[in-house]
């Protein structure tokens, strides 16, 4: 039977950690069918990123176009979109085909940059995320970086987590998921669930390691794969965070840096 089909509009990574090569290894161990829209490819090790190659703006628009108007998805997501630019022209993609909150359920994950610290979107792109993607949003699912490079806001402690979230929900966003991998002095991992009116905790443990390379990437790969199955916002968020706990349990050392978190675990139940 053929299964549900997300989307993942994201750059790729040579080295297989995060990026689209994280998506549709996460898709693939949540039994849904991985589609593709590639806006950039990035090389990249486990060290850091050294290079990044744009696609053309059109033609990252043309996939989405190609893959839901033949394939149909049930979800969507991004990653890195790289440029203004990308972001313009696939706007009124999304619009044509139905991806959007309302629609079909669409995951931003506003990627600005790689966990070693090198640039994925440009500075002049921030205001295209805000203005164009957070309002179709169903869920935007930022890190703590990205919430102060959005808000202005410097998340310090939960309380600073629940001010981000509010400030975020009033970009447009349906939902709003504000992540604490990067709350650095907190024992626990907690990410913050917020739809405008409740609070949601999602409390975890936070591992120590330093292979989390794609942790974001396999968090909202996974939640839109339960979305694509039908799942609520808060059952498919629970879905990921349950999902990320174990993919971050069974990361493994690759290179001589930062080695990915692994979805392998559900494959081998
Ligand atoms: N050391 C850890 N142990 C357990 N869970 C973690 C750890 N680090 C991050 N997480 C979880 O992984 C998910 C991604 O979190 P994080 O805030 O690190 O996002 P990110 O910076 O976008 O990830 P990426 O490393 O892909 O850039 C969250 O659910 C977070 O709670
Ligand atoms: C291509 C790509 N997308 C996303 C990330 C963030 O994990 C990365 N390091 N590289």
């Amino acid at each position: 039977m053929t299964p549900p089909r997300v989307l993942t509009i994201a750059g790729s990574d040579s080295g297989g950690g995060a990026g689209i090569q994280a998506d549709l290894r996460t898709m693939f161990a949540c039994g849904v069918h991985g589609c593709v829209a590639l806006t950039a490819a990035t090389v990249q090790n486990s060290l850091g990123v050294t290079g990044v190659h744009e696609i053309p703006a059109d033609v990252v628009a043309a996939q989405i176009v190609s893959v839901v108007s033949d394939i149909g998805v049930q979800a969507a997501k991004t990653g890195m979109l790289a440029s203004a630019a990308i972001i313009e022209a696939i706007t009124p993609a999304l619009d044509s085909v139905g991806i959007g909150r309302g629609r079909v359920p669409f995951v931003v994950d506003p990627v600005s940059a790689s966990m070693h610290g090198d640039q994925l979107l440009a500075d002049s792109a921030l205001d295209a995320l805000k203005g164009l993607l957070f309002p179709r949003a169903t869920l935007v699912t930022p890190n703590l970086d990205e919430v102060r490079l959005i808000t202005g806001i410097a998340v310090k402690d939960r309380a600073g987590q629940r001010d981000a979230a509010v400030a975020l929900h009033e970009l447009g966003p349906e939902w709003v998921l504000v992540k604490g991998g990067h709350m650095w002095d907190d024992p626990e991992c907690l990410d913050l669930l917020y739809d405008g009116r409740d609070f949601v905790e999602l409390p975890g443990p936070r591992y120590d390691t330093t292979h989390t390379h794609g942790s974001g990437d396999t968090l909202a790969s996974s939640i839109s794969s339960a979305l694509a199955r039908g799942a609520s916002v808060p059952e498919a968020v629970r879905f990921g965070k349950d999902f990320i706990v174990r993919s971050v349990a069974a990361a493994y050392p690759l290179g001589s840096g930062d080695g990915p978190v692994s979805p392998f675990w559900r494959l081998e139940r």
